[in-house]
């Protein structure tokens, strides 16, 4: 069944545009809103897609504001998929105390299964199956896609692309909560989304799931890249990289892995490094 796009906003940015979009989501079963930067480098050129995942907080505006990403996204011709981090409403499910962390802007990029939150998280099917079948059908791009993302977002990234082998052509994220399982932001998050028996947890924990990929996953010869400041306020309570860097390096996964002195967990950091992360995606894309 086809989308309906109401189209917020257009500006011209570069050679192209950058748009903001609301519409119905049927697996979200609210309205979400996305943002998609196309370069025109020539009329009706089709062109691959980079999707970013935020992080907590976050709407679509955060990384079109402040990454200054579409400069060089216009320069490599590359499209830029930017998702709101939760499902958005007055009926929709939030935190009880409003916390920032869980519901509303903290959708971990999970399919939820208790109540009240499943009805309308369904963040994993929403990044993965539903947004990018819109942008096909809507937009000039070709079918090759990569992921990246910040923190819940680069976690994020990470899970789409083991959860999907093949699917993308390289994946990377940006000071990622590399091992929700472990951590307080994400075991707040799995007990609020998938409930209290963390068995179910694992196979949204990316360190889990390296440790039991089969032979052979594609996710073995996918391109990843990790970059981590390492002046990060939340570096050893919630985002724990040597989890990742552990569990890459006991399966034989190679991870292309950074840690940037004198970097805190901001956009500023992410605009530091989004231009090397743009390239090593161009490469593959
Ligand atoms: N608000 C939280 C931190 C939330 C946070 O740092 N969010 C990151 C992603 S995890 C972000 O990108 N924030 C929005 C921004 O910097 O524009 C706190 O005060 O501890």
């Amino acid at each position: 069944m086809s989308t309906t796009l109401h189209r917020i906003s257009s500006q011209r940015m570069f050679s192209g545009n950058h748009q903001r979009f609301s519409h119905y989501s049927q697996v979200n079963q609210c309205d979400m809103t996305f943002a998609v930067y196309h370069p025109e480098l020539a009329t009706g050129q089709h062109l691959p897609v980079l999707y970013w995942l935020s992080g907590l907080t976050c709407n679509d505006e955060n990384f079109s504001t402040k990454a200054g990403a579409q400069r060089i996204a216009d320069e490599l011709g590359l499209v830029l998929v930017m998702p709101d981090t939760s499902p958005r409403g007055d009926d929709v499910a939030d935190d009880p105390d409003g916390a920032y962390d869980f519901g509303l802007g903290a959708g971990f990029y999970v399919n939820a299964t208790q109540t009240p939150y499943a009805k309308n998280y369904q963040m994993f099917d929403y990044v993965t199956k539903e947004l990018p079948a819109i942008i096909e059908d809507n937009f000039n791009v070709t079918d090759k896609k990569s992921i990246s993302g910040h923190s819940m977002g680069g976690h994020g990234a990470i899970i789409c692309a083991l959860k999907n082998p093949g699917m993308y052509q390289s994946v990377s994220a940006f000071a990622p909560i590399t091992n929700p399982t472990q951590c307080p932001w994400g075991q707040k998050a799995f007990t609020g989304y998938l409930g209290a028996d963390t068995d179910t947890w694992f196979e949204w924990d990316s360190c889990e799931m390296i440790k039991v990929l089969e032979a052979g996953d594609p996710f073995f010869t996918l391109p990843l890249k990790v970059t981590q400041g390492l002046a990060d306020n939340f570096l050893e309570q919630q985002l724990k990289p040597e989890a990742l860097t552990e569990a890459c390096q006991r399966r034989g996964k190679e991870l292309d892995y950074q840690g940037a002195a004198g970097f805190d967990h901001s956009y500023f950091f992410i605009a530091t490094f989004i231009e090397e992360h743009l390239r090593f995606h161009r490469k593959y894309l």
